[in-house]
């Protein structure tokens, strides 16, 4: 197996709470990973941790058998391990189609001008095409993305971070927020998306991570608790004894 991430004794103490403690945790290129657990467990800060929002107290993370404990989110970016866009980021007044490109124009390194002639910028049409299109967004190419609905918002992120060139994607809660129609629709479309690429999300659904998961790691007070298929892991009377005494939204 080819390791695409790897955490070693990763540990986040904030004023010596430990939220995060002595963490392992191997991502085997290609997969669909995710991060559970009931909450406060230390999912969020972890995944601060593993896109680099946040410095560990102690240990190491490598992307690709590189050391990027000491590196900032833009550059592993750079590096191809991106951190999907939070909603927020998405512009609601600029088209679907200008959306991608301005994320194709800062890929490239250019300047963030809104003011730039569109002429200039009809040069990144066809490859943000290309990404509208692998997100099933071809039909609201000209909408505004403040009018898409939610479920399509999240598409519309999920473009604009493929248009950063990731071979590594993670996805903080891609489910919260949608209804079951948008689970189907975005479940699908994060399968598509890991074809090509390996994924790692922190999720709630449960039934979402059964359903796309190859491999899950259970954290409990800020540990690892169980790691394994679906099957194994749900199975684990630690796991069942962790969601029912810590609740479970
Ligand atoms: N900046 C911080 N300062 C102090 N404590 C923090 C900070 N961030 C997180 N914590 C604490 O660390 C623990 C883990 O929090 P974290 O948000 O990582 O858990 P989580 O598993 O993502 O939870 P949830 O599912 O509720 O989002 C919690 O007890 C939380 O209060």
């Amino acid at each position: 197996m080819t390791i695409a991430l790897k955490a070693e004794g990763l540990t986040k103490e904030f004023r010596g709470f430990v939220a995060v403690n002595n963490v392992d945790l191997t991502v085997e290129e290609g997969t669909i990973h995710a991060l559970i657990g009931p909450n406060g467990a230390g999912k969020t800060t972890c995944f601060n941790l593993l896109t680099k929002f946040l410095q560990p107290t102690r240990g190491t993370i490598t992307y690709q058998g590189r050391d990027i404990t000491r590196m900032k989110p833009a550059d592993i970016a750079r590096l191809g391990l991106v951190r999907s866009f939070q909603i927020s980021a998405v512009f609601p007044d600029l088209s679907v189609l200008q959306n991608v490109r301005v994320a194709l124009q800062r890929q490239r390194g250019e300047s963030y001008d809104f003011w730039r002639s569109e002429k200039s910028l009809n040069r990144f049409d066809d490859a943000a095409r290309a990404h509208i299109d692998e997100v099933g967004l071809s039909e609201f190419v000209d909408h505004r993305a403040g009018e898409l609905p939610y479920g399509r918002k999240r598409a519309l992120e999920i473009a604009a971070t493929l248009a950063l060139d990731p071979k590594m994607l993670l996805l903080d809660e891609p489910m919260a927020g949608m209804t079951q129609e948008d689970v189907d629709r975005i479940s699908a479309l994060i399968r598509q998306v890991a074809q090509s690429r390996t994924i790692l999300m922190v999720e709630h659904n449960l039934s979402v991570v059964a359903n796309l998961s190859d491999r899950i790691t259970v954290l409990a007070r800020g540990e690892i608790l169980a790691e394994g298929n679906y099957a194994q892991i749900s199975k684990a009377p630690e796991v069942i004894e962790a969601y029912i005494g810590a609740g479970h939204d």
